[in-house]
């Protein structure tokens, strides 16, 4: 296991938001995170990435406390595409992405060919090389998105967790990105809200509740109609598809086709 959280707790305003989560990521394994709004999945990230101290429990980077990894290791390692990063509107593109080199390059080292070359790379993956000098305020949520993606990838990171990645994009960047971050190999762990692309996505999948991890293990042991009726309040048939791949239907009480 190369990340992973040992009965992990963490509060704010009076009230504990990660209740004693204990979940662990295979390497090179995405592990997809569902739940609810305000179940504690970026809440969970946070603590996984060192952003937020845990106010109990362990989190652990190859079975080390991550608590006692430095600053610039954990960074070289690890990279976290936030929610709704923003960022300072006078960078370009180019620029942005080149944030993501920061860890590897020694204090007032100039910028080599390496460093240039993932960036590319980056710029590449994601699709947007062709807005390489744009300015970041210019371009559209999605965009914006994939650029923020791109940083975390021109990081070269082991380990690469995401929140809510595919929040802004349409459905062939949506599938290209989750696509994308499974063909890299590296361990991920990714928030997602559509059950559907984390059954396609993620090789296991934790879900939250009320900050408690209530369920983990295969996409078809947990993404059961019971299990969602229980999480998220909604009626659902599974149905296996002619590409083999599971299927969530969402029983709503309204016949399809125009209004009377
Ligand atoms: N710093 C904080 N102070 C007070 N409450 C907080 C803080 N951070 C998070 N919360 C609360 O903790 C709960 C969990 O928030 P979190 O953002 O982790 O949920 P989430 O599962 O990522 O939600 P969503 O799916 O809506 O993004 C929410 O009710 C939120 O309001």
């Amino acid at each position: 296991m190369t990340l992973a959280t040992h009965d992990v707790r963490w509060g704010a305003g009076g009230r504990l938001i990660v209740d004693g989560v204990s979940l662990a990521v295979e390497p090179g394994r995405v592990l997809g995170l569902i739940g609810p709004n305000g179940s504690g999945k970026s809440s969970l990230l946070r603590l996984l990435c060192r952003l937020r101290r845990v106010a109990s429990g362990v989190v652990t980077l190859d079975g080390q406390d991550i608590a006692g990894v430095g600053r610039r290791d954990l960074a070289r390692r690890l990279a976290f595409v936030e929610q709704q990063a923003s960022t300072d509107i006078q960078l370009t593109v180019c620029d942005v992405v080149r944030l993501g080199r920061t860890p590897h390059r020694a204090a007032f080292a100039s910028w080599t060919a390496e460093d240039e070359k993932a960036v590319d790379a980056a710029l590449q993956r994601v699709g947007l090389m062709g807005r390489h000098d744009q300015h970041w305020h210019t371009l559209s949520g999605g965009e914006r998105q994939r650029v923020h993606i791109a940083r975390a990838l021109a990081q070269e990171p082991r380990e690469l967790i995401l929140d809510e990645p595919t929040n802004h994009l349409d459905i062939q960047h949506q599938l290209s990105i989750l696509g994308l971050v499974r063909r890299l190999g590296v361990t991920c762990i990714v928030a997602l809200h559509d059950l559907n692309l984390a059954s396609l996505f993620c090789d296991r999948i934790g879900v939250l509740s009320a900050g408690r991890l209530l369920a983990a293990g295969l996409p078809e042991e947990v993404l059961t109609p019971a299990l969602i009726r229980e999480v998220f309040g909604v009626d659902v048939t599974i149905r296996v598809g002619a590409n083999g791949h599971r299927h969530i239907d969402y029983l709503v009480d309204h016949e399809p086709g125009p209004r009377p």
